[in-house]
């Protein structure tokens, strides 16, 4: 468990003590990386016994938390998932690294058997957001509550509504450039203290 560095960014991102007893998400997301390790092990009667007692905790804790995260969908480290109820992951999609979702998000197809999405890193889907068929949503992009996506959105776009349409559009911020701008930041206000000091 404490290997497994998508679970470990994951605990970050929930940046809490005993987060188990406060947030009921994390549930989901512990039983869906467990999944993802049992897949990982080679063939054998341990695999087996694992995949029966992923199943039983998947199909548990899908109905008391309402958050449905199967071990078939690809998501990268540092998921977050504020509260619980509603949230659905086709097990087609793919999700980028430090996405946050919240209560009642879909992540799915638009026709039954269609393709599922395709979501970059550091996206953030507001309450009851739909993103739904084989669309690919770019890093960075934020969509807002209650929308529903059905067309690709680049790098760094905030999207509304329903059909959602783009109300601005940022540069996705490099975690290197933003580290960067942050130490710039710093400097040049220790600078400006230093300079204020000396008057
Ligand atoms: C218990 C809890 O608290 S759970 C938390 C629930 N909260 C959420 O889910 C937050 C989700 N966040 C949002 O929906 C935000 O509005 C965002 C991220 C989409 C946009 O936020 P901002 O960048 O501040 O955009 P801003 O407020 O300036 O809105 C831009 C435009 O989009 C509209 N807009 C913003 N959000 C939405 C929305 N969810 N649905 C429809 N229109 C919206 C605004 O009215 C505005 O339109 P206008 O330019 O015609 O006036
Ligand atoms: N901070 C929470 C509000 O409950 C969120 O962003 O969803």
């Amino acid at each position: 468990m404490r290997r497994d560095p998508e679970w470990a960014a994951d605990l970050r991102r929930y940046g809490l003590r005993r987060p188990f007893l406060k947030e009921q998400s994390i549930w989901a997301v512990a039983v869906y990386r467990f999944g993802r390790r049992v897949d990982a092990r080679r063939e054998g009667v341990a695999k087996q016994l694992l995949t029966a007692g992923y199943w039983l905790a998947f199909r548990l804790v899908e109905t008391v938390v309402g958050v449905s995260l199967p071990k078939a969908a690809h998501i990268g480290g540092g998921l977050r998932i504020w509260h619980f109820g509603g949230v659905f992951v086709h097990p087609g999609a793919v999700i980028g690294r430090n996405c946050t979702l919240r209560q009642g998000v879909t992540i799915g197809n638009r026709h039954e058997g269609g393709p599922a999405p395709v979501i970059g890193d550091d996206v953030e889907f507001g309450a009851y957001a739909q993103v739904l068929g084989g669309v690919r949503i770019g890093k960075g992009c934020r969509i807002g509550a209650l929308a529903v996506v059905l067309c690709d959105l680049p790098d760094g776009a905030t999207a509304v509504g329903a059909p959602a349409r783009i109300v601005a559009t940022r540069a996705a911020p490099c975690p290197v450039a933003q580290q960067e701008a942050q130490q710039e930041a710093e400097h040049v206000a220790d600078v400006e203290l230093v300079v204020e000091g000396e008057r």
